[in-house]
């Protein structure tokens, strides 16, 4: 994993640093409770244009909670989410999705009998202008809209590499190139935030080293925010230009990977030093 380096400028004393970038999302004061069970608590971070941030904690921390809120699958019952400098109002995942916020799961959540075409073409539909009835009334435009949607969708295949399983089922595809057919079809959407859950889980050293350099590249080339949950520590410190780390529901670190790293409450909070 030594050998990825992401894209942060160094400062003066050759220490690590992310450059000072506009806010594209912020959470304020977030908490979420599901009955009685407190899963996020006052939850306060942002998310800067073009990093790459990790979301870190140890199991049941809030942190798929976190991304649930910020696609709009959950509502918290306080505190805001500021989009792209506009408070958010209760929305639905696919409201939010519109909007530029693409997501993948931590269990990988594709049609398994479609192919890899096909599923990283359903990643288009919210760009579809030209409905069925257009299509009966109208074959031109459609068709044309139709071209432009699979140009697109062989691009990103092309990127992710995977143009041998293009007409592959993705239920018959080893579990690391299904996840990188979902990073295909969260791609497909060009959204401006894209959301990772886990992208890494379950996969071997060679396969991670392939998710990290597409992370990276999507980051870099396509110029996408990036916000990832993840468990293994190294890919964290080599991907992210700054951490948010959650323990019990709240916030007890934010910042670059080495001070997060240092931090004693984070150190507590792997270790499972009780409260
Ligand atoms: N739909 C739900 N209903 C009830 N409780 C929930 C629900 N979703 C999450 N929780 C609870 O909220 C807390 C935070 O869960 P969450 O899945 O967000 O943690 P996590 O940090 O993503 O954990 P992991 O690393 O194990 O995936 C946990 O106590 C969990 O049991």
């Amino acid at each position: 994993m030594n050998a990825i380096v992401s894209d942060k400028t160094l400062s003066p004393n050759g220490a690590q640093e992310p450059a000072e970038r506009e806010v594209l999302l912020r959470v304020d004061n977030v908490s979420l409770s599901f009955g009685g069970v407190k899963a996020i608590t006052d939850i306060s971070f942002d998310i800067q244009k073009g990093e790459i941030r990790a979301i870190i904690g140890p199991n049941g921390a809030g942190k798929t909670s976190m991304l649930n809120v910020i696609n709009g699958f959950y509502h918290p019952q306080e505190g805001t989410i500021t989009w792209q400098g506009q408070v958010r109002r209760k929305m639905k995942p696919y409201e939010a999705a519109s909007q530029g916020i693409a997501r993948t799961f931590q269990n990988v959540a594709l049609f398994k009998g479609m192919t890899t075409l096909d599923n990283i073409m359903s990643g288009r539909t919210l760009k579809m202008h030209k409905n069925f009835f257009w299509q009966l009334l109208w074959r031109g435009p459609a068709e044309r809209e139709e071209i432009e949607h699979r140009r697109k969708v062989e691009d990103i295949i092309d990127f992710l590499e995977i143009q041998a399983i293009r007409k592959t089922p993705v239920g018959r595809l080893p579990y690391g190139l299904q996840k990188r057919v979902e990073l295909g079809r969260a791609l497909a959407m060009e959204p401006d935030l894209l959301l990772l859950d886990e992208p890494m889980a379950g996969m071997n050293l060679e396969e991670k080293e392939d998710m990290s350099r597409f992370i990276i590249d999507v980051n870099q080339e396509f110029g996408t925010t990036i916000a990832l949950i993840e468990h293994d520590m190294g890919v964290v410190m080599d991907l992210s230009d700054r951490v948010v780390v959650l323990d019990y529901g709240k916030k007890i670190a934010d910042g670059p990977p080495e001070e997060v790293q240092a931090s004693q409450a984070v150190i507590d909070a792997y270790l499972g030093v009780s409260h």
